[in-house]
């Protein structure tokens, strides 16, 4: 990645202690009025008294969590179904490319010099083994039909004229062998094509059909389940009675798809501390997601429910805003829990904080290329905190975006990537870390079907 970006030395007041409007400003306008004043010093722990994680910290410890469980077998997978999967065994070519000596130009397959008589009957592509040429014949051929035995050439279409005796003649010198795809240019059977590992893009796809494949042998999506807390949740319709729709359950499950994951599940949970409980001790998932209840209300049921079962806090808050109570825990051996805080962009934090790396060590995908580009504003900075704020790419710029309260999706929803913004704030021109959102991102995460 390009250098990070220069801090600046004003620290800005907490976002989420800002009225509303003033959070929108906050990236419009940013507030110097702390100047000169000295930080607050880092805070380490969270309301628990536990110490909270670093986020960049917070980001390994998810990758490598998940590196400490045996990765699920091997499977082998339509190639309908492999796009977005890692290979888990080399492809070797089952077949020479070309598997037959071919012609590469719609003309005629000639024999020896010219001028050539010409056979009556047309080489199409698709068809059984052409007769032998003998020398002075040629035969009309289509591009990807078989090379008829004896055939020293092929002349294209443009480059040939026919006479009034019916002969054809070159009208451009024609070398031996030319415009001829001879069998296994590309590669011999059992040639390794691709290497174990490999990302299964649209390209590996039509590789691997072309080399005689009809399924490939991947990593399997690591599976995760969606619980979605919160007793003031609509499926449908429009909030009324201090009701809200849920925006979680239609966000995750694409999201976490683009991600590596299979979704087997979304669960609605409501407040109810057994019926979490029962979800989370019943579930088979590699990854439970659970939304909102991370905090220390009344009706946070996520702490006391790891804490009943035993579970293993690994991050238990992030220096991050938005989402800083998100939290990382082992449930058993094999299956890991991510805290996503319910505000729906804090949720979204947690998401690239937790679950992204998380999962991209069970799916095998690589870590993205970090970089950097310069913002086009200056952003307002945590005191202590890293800050994720939605952007959008502006040829090599950042633009940040307005609406970026912790509650607030619509920002994010036009967003192209989060920057990654450290405490104190960054300048206009700082270059900051960038977080590609997956619709925008030119790899595989493209693909959401
Ligand atoms: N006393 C304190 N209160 C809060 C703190 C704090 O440090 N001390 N932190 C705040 C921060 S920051 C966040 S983030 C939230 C985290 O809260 P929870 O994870 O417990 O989430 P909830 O309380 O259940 O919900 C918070 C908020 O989000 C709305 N929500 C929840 N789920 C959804 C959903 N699926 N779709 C749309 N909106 C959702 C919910 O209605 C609340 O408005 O805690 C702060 N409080
Ligand atoms: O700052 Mo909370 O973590 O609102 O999202």
């Amino acid at each position: 990645m390009t250098a990070p970006g220069t801090r600046t030395g004003a620290p800005a007041q907490d976002s989420d202690d800002l009225d509303l409007e003033e959070a929108l400003a906050l990236v419009r306008q940013p507030r110097d009025d702390n100047a000169g004043q000295t930080p607050a010093p880092e805070p380490d722990t969270n309301g628990e008294g536990n110490r909270v994680t670093p986020w960049h910290q917070a980001r390994e410890t998810a990758a490598r969590a998940a590196r400490t469980r045996p990765r699920r077998a091997p499977v082998s997978v339509p190639l309908g179904d492999a796009l977005g999967l890692v290979l888990a065994a080399p492809l070797d070519a089952l077949t020479d490319l070309p598997s037959f000596d071919t012609s590469a130009m719609d003309g005629w397959a000639v024999a020896g010099p010219g001028p050539w008589l010409v056979r009556d009957e047309a080489v199409l592509a698709g068809h059984g083994l052409p007769e032998p040429l003998t020398d002075g014949e040629a035969a009309r051929i289509a591009t990807g039909a078989r090379i008829p035995a004896d055939t020293t050439a092929v002349l294209r279409g443009e480059h040939g004229h026919t006479d009034t005796q019916g002969r054809l003649h070159a009208t451009r010198d024609l070398a031996h062998g030319q415009d001829i795809r001879p069998r296994g240019q590309e590669c011999r059977r059992g040639d390794q094509l691709l290497p174990i590992g490999t990302l299964v893009t649209p390209a590996v796809l039509g590789l691997a059909a072309a080399a005689g494949y009809d399924t490939v042998t991947a990593v399997p999506r690591p599976r995760a389940e969606v619980l979605v807390l919160g007793d003031e949740l609509l499926t449908e319709g429009l909030p009324h009675d201090g009701l809200i729709r849920d925006a979680l359950g239609p966000l995750l499950p694409p999201w976490l798809h683009a991600l590596g994951a299979e979704v087997v599940a979304v669960r609605r949970i409501g407040d109810d501390a057994e019926a979490l409980l029962r979800a989370v001790t019943s579930s088979d998932a590699d990854l439970i997601v659970t939304t909102g209840g991370t905090a220390a209300g009344p009706r946070d049921h996520v702490h006391p429910t790891l804490e009943r079962i035993g579970a293993e806090l690994l991050v238990d808050g992030v220096t991050v805003r938005p989402g800083h109570p998100m939290l990382l825990a082992r449930t058993k051996d094999d299956q890991h829990l991510v805290g996503l805080p319910g505000n729906p962009l804090a949720a979204v934090s947690g998401l690239l904080t937790l679950a992204e790396p998380l999962l991209r060590t069970l799916a095998a995908h690589p870590a993205p290329e970090r970089y950097a580009l310069p913002l086009t504003e200056a952003v307002q900075g945590h005191p202590h905190d890293t800050r994720l704020v939605p952007v959008v790419l502006r040829g090599d710029c950042a633009v940040p975006l307005h609406y970026n309260g912790p509650a607030m999706l619509r920002g994010v929803a036009a967003a192209d990537a989060l920057a990654v913004v450290p405490s104190g704030g960054a300048p206009q021109g700082a270059q900051t870390e960038l977080l590609d959102l997956p619709w925008a991102s030119a790899g595989i995460g493209v693909c959401f079907t």
